[in-house]
């Protein structure tokens, strides 16, 4: 069975520590791949949301300095619990606030995947080939070594988003090239794939498989919407998106694989 299947199954729940700006989308992206979610970050519930919920996305978008302080929280009854967690690094580049956050959030918590543009994985490992300009990635260089390097700095899973994806752990290396552009003109599609993610990890296999699916699905389901006769541009790619992502099936993954 795919992980696809064994999700819609299980529906897993995931905690979302995330920006105002993708809060609605991540929800209803969530519901329509067939998990479920929950946003909190009142530091009052964050340890005790851990006991119902089966993952935990860590999202520094819009970070105010008690969102740091929920996500320590969230982070450490999640790692005690032994569910995943996930970082998105959004814009860690952009301010030495957000890179130094993401540091200590990676000292002190078992991270178990994190999810960034190129721009915002070289951010957290100091290589200055790629740049940032807010929340999107800038320049060129190698993603698979970009990738490869961050795996070996962190020592945990690293899915680095783009026009290619590379997933990649200490010792095992995946490249994914399915997708369309045009999810770079709608916001929060990376912040809604870590979300996604958190869900694919919940589930019980070898990561970087869970991983590999979990992007295939998102993007080939991104290429069933773009190619809808009705879709025009990001305005009408939004619905369209979570539709296929609602519809999309392993053997749609299967058929568009790009090899
Ligand atoms: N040029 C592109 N072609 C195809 N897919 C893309 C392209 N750019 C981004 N994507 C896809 O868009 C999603 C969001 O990735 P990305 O834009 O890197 O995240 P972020 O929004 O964090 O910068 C991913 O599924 C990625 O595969
Ligand atoms: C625009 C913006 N500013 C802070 S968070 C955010 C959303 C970023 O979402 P994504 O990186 O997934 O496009």
């Amino acid at each position: 069975m795919s992980y696809l299947q064994k999700l819609r199954e299980t529906t897993p729940l995931i905690h979302n520590l995330t920006n105002e700006v993708v809060m609605n989308f991540t929800a209803n992206g969530l519901y329509a791949i067939g998990a479920a979610p929950v946003m909190s970050k009142a530091l009052d519930e964050v340890s005790d949301m851990a006991t119902i919920t089966n993952g935990v996305l860590l999202n520094i978008g819009t970070l105010t300095s008690s969102d740091v302080e929920a996500m320590f929280l969230a982070g450490k009854a999640a790692n005690k619990k032994g569910i995943p967690v996930v970082l998105d690094p959004v814009a860690a580049g952009a301010t030495s606030y957000r890179l130094e956050t993401c540091h200590k959030l990676l000292e002190e918590l078992d991270i178990t995947a994190i999810r960034g543009n190129a721009g915002e994985i070289a951010a957290l490992i100091g290589d200055e080939q790629w740049a940032s300009r807010g929340v999107d990635a800038r320049g060129n260089g190698d993603v698979v070594s970009l990738a490869q390097k961050a795996a070996a700095t962190f020592r945990t899973l690293i899915v680095l988003t783009g026009e290619t994806d590379v997933i990649a752990s200490e010792d095992e290396t995946v490249v994914c090239r399915n997708g369309t552009p045009l999810l770079g003109s709608v916001t929060g599609t990376g912040c809604l794939f870590s979300s996604v993610l958190t869900a694919f990890l919940t589930l019980e296999g070898p990561a970087i498989e869970k991983a590999t699916e979990a992007i295939r699905t998102y993007t080939v389901a991104s290429e069933m919407a773009a190619e809808h006769p009705q879709v025009k541009g990001p305005g009408t790619l939004h619905p369209y998106f979570l539709d296929a992502l609602y519809a999309i099936t392993p053997e749609d993954v299967e058929k568009r694989l790009v090899r």
